[in-house]
């Protein structure tokens, strides 16, 4: 998708999702495994890359940092590693796109280079907090320069020596811990990072399959930095934020019987799963397995009538992606569905939260924002036109909402669907969606 050009989504009302389909790879892992695989002595090769807009900017950046790496083709990737200390100075600044994991992680793996990098994204991103990062690094010894309010762009200044620290993290997040460690890589001593609740331990697994020593008790995860990474294989499972769509679509979409293969379903990331049982959805883990130190199996979902419930708060951080598709399973359950302590719904690609609850009220359904959540009210679905406001995940979730309303849905500014997830529209038209895509004039 070009800059400047917009695709709206028209999906027809009805119908139900069958068959058996695998979703692209892991956003999280792919970004993770460029990164790691540029740091690691040997080379990397990666299958079921997630060739998406987000991890193509994490890739395209470490190339302007002198890695060589070839692909993708086919989901395929070779990461020719340079080693902990052999990244190179870019020409320009490195533009993140949409991505808030690059840019995050990046600022903690840049932190202690040599040289001084700047890093920018989109208007999205633009808008974004980077003060979760940047206080904690600074701590260590970083010098990070910040747009107004620790907003990006990010200029990371080069040459200095980092120190480790134990860091106790204010709210719960993958990417402030990943930022943290990976700087801690690069630190003296010991760097340890305490989380508040479990979030996707994804960089602790992988450093740990990359031969580097990371410990992790009660929530507390610790390496010294100084170590090497060394190469290794990588296979990366079906992203269960995409399978999130289809697990929501085929539940609500009365005559649905779907299985989504080969899903990373790490315990830190199925709190969809267990959200959606909760609310009385028919989903079965099968063929469970473990994939390159990551655990994967096939999911089966059939049609379920839905109840509203209270979300246990403990279950956030492990759905937090998921909770655009999750607002919709709401909308098609019966009674009321209330969410609390998901402040950081506000501060992603979008308000999610507020641009959920005025998507659903354009369909029809009651839905009052809190300032951690949300109270949704079943009912009945209406036609609607909804706007994405460009978040990938707002997009895809009404696209699925149309299963079950009353008229079309008609969502504009969806050409982000292809930062997380490039081949939506075919795959869940295949699956038995009606849908059609729009380009609009740039
Ligand atoms: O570490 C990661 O790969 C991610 C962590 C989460 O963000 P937070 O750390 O801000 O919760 C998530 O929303 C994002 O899509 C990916
Ligand atoms: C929040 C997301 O991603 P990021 O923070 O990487 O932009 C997402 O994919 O839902």
């Amino acid at each position: 998708m070009t800059h400047g050009s917009t695709l709206e989504f028209r999906v027809e009302p009805g119908g139900r999702l069958e068959g058996r389909c695998r979703v692209p790879g892991d956003k999280s892992i792919s970004h993770r495994a460029i990164m790691l695989g540029a740091l690691a002595e040997g080379t990397t090769e990666v299958s079921g890359f997630l060739e998406g807009e987000d991890c193509l900017a994490t890739l395209k950046a470490f190339r302007a940092m002198g890695v060589r790496i070839d692909g993708p083709e086919a989901g395929r990737v070779t990461i020719h590693g340079v080693g902990l200390q052999g990244l190179k100075a870019p020409g320009a600044p490195l533009d993140l796109g949409n991505s808030g994991t690059s840019m995050r992680l990046m600022a903690g793996l840049l932190a202690g280079q040599p040289f001084d990098t700047v890093l920018t994204g989109d208007a999205s991103l633009s808008r974004r907090p980077m003060g979760r990062v940047t206080e904690p690094l600074s701590r260590m010894g970083a010098r990070i320069d910040t747009g107004p309010e620790g907003r990006p762009p990010l200029t990371i200044r080069g040459g200095q020596a980092l120190e480790g620290i134990d860091y106790e993290m204010p709210m719960a997040s993958a990417q402030v811990k990943s930022s943290v460690l990976l700087a801690g890589l690069h630190a003296r001593g010991r760097t340890c990072v305490t989380e508040p609740a479990p979030t996707r331990d994804h960089t602790e697994r992988m450093l740990t399959g990359f031969g580097y020593d990371v410990a992790c008790h009660h929530g507390r995860v610790c390496l010294q930095g100084g170590g090497r990474l060394r190469a290794a294989a990588i296979d990366v499972p079906a992203d269960i934020s995409s399978a999130a769509f289809f697990l929501v679509g085929a539940s609500i979409a009365p005559g649905s019987e779907l299985t989504l293969a080969h899903v990373g379903v790490n315990p830190t990331r199925t709190g969809i799963i267990d959200i959606l049982q909760l609310m009385g959805a028919d989903i079965r883990l099968e063929n469970p397995r473990e994939v390159g130190g990551e655990p994967v199996a096939d999911l089966v979902v059939r049609a379920a009538p839905l109840k509203g419930i209270r979300i246990p708060e403990a279950l956030v951080p492990l759905a937090i992606d998921e909770f655009p598709a999750l607002f919709v399973a709401a909308a098609c359950a019966e009674g009321e569905t209330v969410l609390t302590g998901a402040e950081e719904l506000r501060v992603k690609e979008s308000d999610r939260i507020q641009v959920m609850a005025d998507g659903l009220a354009a369909c029809g359904i009651q839905a009052r924002p809190t300032p951690d959540g949300i109270v949704i009210q079943g009912g009945r679905l209406q036609g609607g036109v909804v706007h994405s406001h460009g978040d990938h995940r707002i997009a895809m979730s009404f696209a699925m909402a149309a299963l079950r309303a009353q008229g079309s849905i008609r969502i504009q500014d969806c050409a982000n669907v292809n930062t997380s997830f490039p081949g939506f529209a075919a795959l869940a038209g295949g699956a038995g969606l009606n849908i059609h895509v729009k380009e609009e004039g740039v």
